[in-house]
C-alpha cells in the first residue's frame, strides 16, 4: 500500500478569530493538512431550517446554494497563507466551483476539492484549470450520490488526485458519522489502491476504525479534535489507526 495517512483537522471547528494561531497549534500537534471548508450562504434562517436538513439541502441544491451555511472564502485563505506553509486542503461546497479556481490558486490553496454533483458537465475543464492554477484537484460526493459517479473523474485523461467521501450531509461540523458510506470507501480502495481517499464528517476516536478498515487514508476531523482536552492525542490516534489498517510498504 503506497498511500500515506493525512490527518486534516477541519478548521471549521477552530476559533476563526485566531485562525493563524489555531493553524500553528494543529501543525505543531502533528496535523498533516489543514482542512478548509468553503461554503456558500444559504437563504435566510438557514441554520434553523437546516434542522430539517434533508429537505433543506435539496432545496439549497436546486436553488443557488450548495449547503445551508456560510463560512470562509479566498480572502481568508490568502491571509492564512501568510502565516503557514501547511497544505491547505480546500473543500469547496459551492454550486459554481469554476468561479473560484483562479482566486483560490492565487490565495495559496494547496488542494481544491469540488463536488461532483455540480461538475458533471465541465469536470475536465475544471480539473485542468485547478492544475494550471497550481493546486491539486480532488472530487467530493454527497451521501446520496452514487460512488460510480466519480469513477470517470479518477480514470479520465485529466484525473483528480483525491476522492472525498462525505460521511455527513455537507453544511455543518459536529454531525453524526454515517457508517453506510464505508461501502463507497471500500469500493474506491478496491478499484484504486494508490488513490488518496478522504473521509469527512463525524470522524473521531469512535469512528476511525471503520473508516481506516474500509481504506480511507485522509481523515478530516473537526469537532473531535478541537473539542478534545488533548487534541494532539486524537490526531495521533487517527494516524495510528490508518497506519495499522494500511501499513505503508
Ligand atoms: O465538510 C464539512 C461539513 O460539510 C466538515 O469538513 C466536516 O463536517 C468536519 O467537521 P466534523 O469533524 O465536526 O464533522
Ligand atoms: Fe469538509
Amino acid at each position: 500500500m503506497v498511500v500515506s495517512p493525512k490527518i486534516a483537522p477541519s478548521m471549521l471547528s477552530s476559533d476563526f478569530a485566531n485562525l493563524a494561531a489555531e493553524a500553528k497549534r494543529m501543525v505543531d500537534l502533528g496535523a498533516d493538512w489543514l482542512h478548509m471548508d468553503i461554503m456558500h450562504l444559504a437563504l435566510s434562517k438557514g441554520y434553523l431550517v437546516s434542522r430539517y436538513s434533508r429537505v433543506y439541502n435539496s432545496l439549497c441544491y436546486s436553488g443557488r446554494h450548495f449547503v445551508p451555511n456560510l463560512t470562509i472564502g479566498a480572502p481568508v485563505i490568502e491571509s492564512l497563507r501568510k502565516h503557514t506553509s501547511a497544505y491547505l486542503d480546500c473543500h469547496l461546497m459551492v454550486t459554481n466551483p469554476m468561479d473560484y479556481v483562479e482566486q483560490m490558486g492565487k490565495a495559496g490553496a494547496s488542494g481544491f476539492t469540488f463536488h461532483v454533483e455540480v461538475a458533471k458537465e465541465n469536470w475536465q475543464e475544471l480539473v485542468s484549470k485547478i492544475r494550471s492554477a497550481g493546486m491539486r484537484p480532488g472530487v467530493a460526493l454527497k451521501p446520496r450520490t452514487p460512488v460510480e459517479d466519480v469513477y470517470p473523474l479518477v480514470e479520465g485523461e485529466t484525473p483528480v488526485e483525491m476522492v472525498l467521501v462525505m460521511t455527513v450531509e455537507p453544511g455543518f461540523g459536529g454531525q453524526k458519522f454515517m457508517p453506510s458510506m464505508m461501502d463507497k470507501v471500500r469500493a474506491l480502495r478496491q478499484k484504486y489502491p494508490t488513490l488518496d481517499i478522504e473521509v469527512d464528517g463525524g470522524l473521531g476516536p469512535s469512528t476511525i476504525e471503520a473508516a481506516a478498515a474500509a481504506g480511507a487514508n485522509c481523515i478530516v476531523a473537526g469537532s473531535s479534535v478541537f473539542g478534545a482536552p488533548e487534541p494532539g492525542k486524537v490526531i495521533s490516534l487517527l494516524r495510528t489507526s490508518v497506519e495499522k489498517a494500511q501499513p505503508i510498504t
